[in-house]
């Protein structure tokens, strides 16, 4: 396994994180730790955040982390077999996803949040390839708060690969990610503090 950006100064956003059969370059740091600290403590007090749910085998699980979901339109999102609507952006969200566009070059219709109160909350090994998504679009990942390892996983390989997520950066997943690999947020007793993740994605009508 490899950690990519120990060194800040090898940060590069042209260069792609992953070997074959997926593009993710990793941007670094898009924002000041004040504006990303401050956009941390608005999104935790003003977002409608809900505990997420998911229907495994028929069986109701609960998490920890909490999410919410946000778009142009209400639109409604099948994820982890639990479908939500959209709310409307927050002045917050739609600044955010501005400056997210704008660092990328690409655009987006809809945001899912994720909070996670301690580093002991993650996300377990998937991939974002739900039939509401763009196909091959780009995800657009925005990490606020404590840094924490993320890693992606080859489906068949399954070689690995792993950066440190700072607060304030941004990391692009496009291409063939998804359908070539996993990725996680391993969970971890050394982040005492908590972090938010917003993913803004393209959701498109059938
Ligand atoms: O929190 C993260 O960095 C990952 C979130 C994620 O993979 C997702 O919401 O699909
Ligand atoms: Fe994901």
């Amino acid at each position: 396994m490899s950690i990519n950006n120990l060194f800040p100064e090898a940060i590069n956003p042209q260069k792609n994180l992953l070997p074959k059969e997926g593009e993710a370059y990793y941007h670094g740091k898009v924002m000041d730790i004040q504006n990303a600290d401050q956009y941390f403590k608005i999104l935790f007090e003003s977002i409608e955040w809900k505990n997420d749910e998911a229907v495994i085998f028929g069986k109701r699980y609960v998490t920890k982390r909490k999410v919410a979901w946000y778009g142009d339109r209400p639109f409604e999102y099948t994820y982890s077999n639990v479908t939500k609507s959209a709310l409307p952006w927050t002045k917050e969200l739609q600044e955010l996803k501005n400056l997210i566009e704008r660092s990328s070059g690409e655009t987006f219709n809809s945001c899912l949040l994720n909070l996670y109160h301690s580093g002991e909350e993650g996300m377990a090994w998937h991939s974002d390839g739900e039939k509401d998504l763009k196909k091959n679009g780009a995800i657009a990942s925005l990490s606020l708060g404590a840094e924490r390892k993320f890693a992606f996983k080859h489906k068949e390989s399954k070689e690995t690969v792993s950066i440190i997520l700072y607060n304030g950066s941004l990391l692009i997943m496009k291409g063939l990610t998804q359908s070539h690999w996993l990725h996680r947020l391993p969970p971890t007793k050394k982040v005492k503090g908590p972090r938010i993740n917003l993913t803004f994605r393209t959701i498109i009508n059938h």
